[in-house]
């Protein structure tokens, strides 16, 4: 068997390195020429992934057709701002998207994978978890949850599966991927309050208030509860929260010291700060509250004062903790 992977960024990387170094033969799309002959010759992704080898079974192409010829089935480890070029690519069988992120089409708040499903007509799974490509390519322990139709996720539990990489599978594909599209919105007012000094308590407060929200916003959209507090979840929250690998909680921490966002992607993409435009579009449709997401929403796109946004959020009606 045979695996493609589709981006050949810090995820699609370390993904290949696991599977690679199981013994699975794995193609890594990668968009330029000029970077996969790079990652061939040096067999190191310098530019994504730096200081880790690529095992011999783990073959970077900028070739399409190389690389999905054959595949039993295509991981999409793309940042959501690119997974319309997926249309362009030759049919998998079917796909496993590892991309976070939200997007807001045609009226409706989408996941990844329903997007994928709607540029290629296929059956999707996705995989989410407290997965830092950093710590899973250099195999650290760490766990991961597939969701998805049945028999997908049990394939993709099976070829992921490994000493250092354990994979659950989850029934709620809605719920794991509002988790990661949401966490990350969080991460980045997570950096906002270490930018800031407000403190371990704040940011306890903080996440905890977060999380409320995510599971409140997420099971009203299809979600169900448990998987808010799973590895996707809670799981993911602070994993991603508390990271110095995250570039959403980094780019949340510049952010409030004075950096300017068109430069915040420069270390990698930030899903975030597209969900939190995913978000705020469907809120205004929908009409549900989402504090905190608005809060970092008009931090980042209106210039409001991160101080003063954190005391519009303080100041909010007392009432039940529920
Ligand atoms: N880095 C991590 O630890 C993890 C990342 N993810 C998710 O995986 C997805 C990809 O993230 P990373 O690999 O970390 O991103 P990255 O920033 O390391 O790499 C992005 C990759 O996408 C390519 N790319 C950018 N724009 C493109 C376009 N328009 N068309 C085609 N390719 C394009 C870049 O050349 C690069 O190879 C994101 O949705 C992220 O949330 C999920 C779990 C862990
Ligand atoms: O999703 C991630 C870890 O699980 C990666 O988080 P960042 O995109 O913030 O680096």
């Amino acid at each position: 068997m045979k695996v493609a992977i589709l981006g050949a960024g810090a995820w699609g990387t370390a993904l290949g390195v696991l599977l690679a170094s199981k013994g699975i033969p794995t193609a890594l799309l990668a968009r330029r020429r000029e970077h996969a002959e790079a990652l061939r010759a040096q067999r190191e992704n310098k530019d994504y992934l730096p200081g880790v080898a690529l095992p011999a079974y783990l073959y970077p192409t900028h070739d399409p057709e190389e690389a999905l010829s054959g595949a039993e089935f295509a991981v999409v480890a793309l940042p959501s701002k690119a997974l319309d070029t997926l249309k362009d690519l030759p049919r998998a069988p079917w796909y496993l998207s590892a991309t976070k992120g939200l997007f807001f089409r045609e009226g409706a708040l989408l996941t990844p994978s329903q997007w994928v499903a709607a540029l290629t007509g296929r059956p999707v799974a996705a995989l989410s978890g407290p997965n830092h490509a950093e710590e899973v390519a250099r195999f650290l322990p760490t766990a991961s949850v597939v969701a998805g139709p049945e028999a997908l996720a049990r394939r993709a539990q099976e070829v992921f599966h490994s000493p250092t990489f354990r994979v659950y599978t989850s029934a709620d594909l809605r719920g794991v991927e509002l988790c990661g599209g949401l966490k990350n919105v969080l991460a980045l007012a997570a950096g906002m309050v270490d930018g800031l000094r407000l403190g371990d308590n704040a940011k306890a407060a903080l996440l905890t208030r977060g999380l409320r929200e995510m599971v409140r916003f997420g099971t009203a959209q299809g979600g169900e509860e448990a998987t808010f507090y799973g590895l996707a979840g809670l799981g993911d929250l602070l994993a991603t929260a508390y990271s110095l690998h995250s570039r959403n909680r980094g780019a949340g921490e510049r952010l409030v010291r004075g950096e300017a966002l068109e430069r915040l992607e420069d270390r990698g993409v930030v899903e975030g700060l597209y969900a939190v435009k995913a978000l705020m579009a469907w809120r205004q449709r929908a009409g549900v509250e989402l504090p905190i997401a608005e809060a970092v929403y008009r931090v980042a796109y209106e210039g409001l004062d991160p101080l003063k946004a954190l005391s519009e959020l303080m100041s909010r009606e007392p009432k039940a903790e529920g």
